[in-house]
């Protein structure tokens, strides 16, 4: 199959549990919960999205016609062509990565050296050698993918309850404060960080996921 990826980029990961890790982004284009055009947010399934992921027009981005070629363009990102020591690792986002990510392209990333992450929105089953699954639930989707290494709830969301994933099978449980999107996103991410750090002290299964990436001012 062809693969759009909307970008791809070298940077540290900002979020969760592997926060600070150098890693290639790619970013594939389109999701299922949402078209990504403004028209159409309040109307989606998920409506705070942060992300531009509409077509193959980003740094890095384009159609790739093979896993191989992908898998190689990613790894070119990556720093002396992986002599420089720690393991080159890809985390896949979009978008909804699950959407495109496919046993062939995990292979191609595995062959070129690549350990594997995924941001999910958790609606789409993951396919079996990705090493570091990440969900992140969306109110108003079912979650089918109910295991993995961490889920990262945004928050807070009034119609998802961190008590709704509690039981899920994960190795870590995060919230994610709300990053707001239009004049009071600064106010907004404040107090929504303000909420999730009082979560977290009154239940302490759950563990702060900050943004760091944009508290640095890196992609
Ligand atoms: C843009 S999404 C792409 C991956 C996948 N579609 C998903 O939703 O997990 C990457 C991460 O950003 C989070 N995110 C999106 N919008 C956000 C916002 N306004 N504030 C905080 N986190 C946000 C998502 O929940 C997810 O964990
Ligand atoms: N630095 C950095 N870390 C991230 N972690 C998850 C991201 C995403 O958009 O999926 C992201 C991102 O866009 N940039
Ligand atoms: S599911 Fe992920 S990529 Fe899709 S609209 Fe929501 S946050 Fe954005
Ligand atoms: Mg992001």
């Amino acid at each position: 199959m062809t693969y759009s990826v909307k970008e791809m980029f070298y940077t540290l990961q900002g979020e969760g549990a592997q926060a600070g890790r150098p890693a290639v982004f790619c970013r594939f284009a389109g999701c299922n919960l949402w078209t990504g055009r403004e028209e159409d947010r309040a109307k989606a399934v998920c409506t705070f999205c942060d992300t531009d992921f509409v077509g193959i027009d980003g740094e890095g981005g384009g159609k790739f016609k093979t896993p191989k070629a992908l898998a190689a363009a990613a790894r070119a990102l990556w720093p002396n062509n992986g002599t420089s020591g720690g393991k080159p690792y890809v985390v896949c986002t979009g978008g909804e990565p699950l959407l495109q990510l496919d046993v062939l392209l995990i292979d191609a990333f595995h062959a070129e050296g690549f350990e594997i992450a995924v941001e999910t929105n958790g609606t789409l089953p993951a396919p079996d050698g990705i090493d570091w699954i990440c969900v992140s639930p969306k109110a108003d989707a079912e979650v089918v993918q109910t295991h993995g290494h961490e889920l990262k709830l945004v928050y807070p969301q009034a119609k998802a309850l961190p008590e709704r994933f509690a039981g899920f099978n994960f190795e870590n449980f995060y919230l994610q404060p709300m990053d707001g999107l239009g004049a009071e996103a600064s106010s907004e991410r404040l107090r929504n960080t303000e909420a999730a750090v009082q979560y977290c002290l009154e239940h302490p299964q759950w563990k702060l996921s900050l943004q760091t990436h944009k508290i640095l001012g890196i992609p």
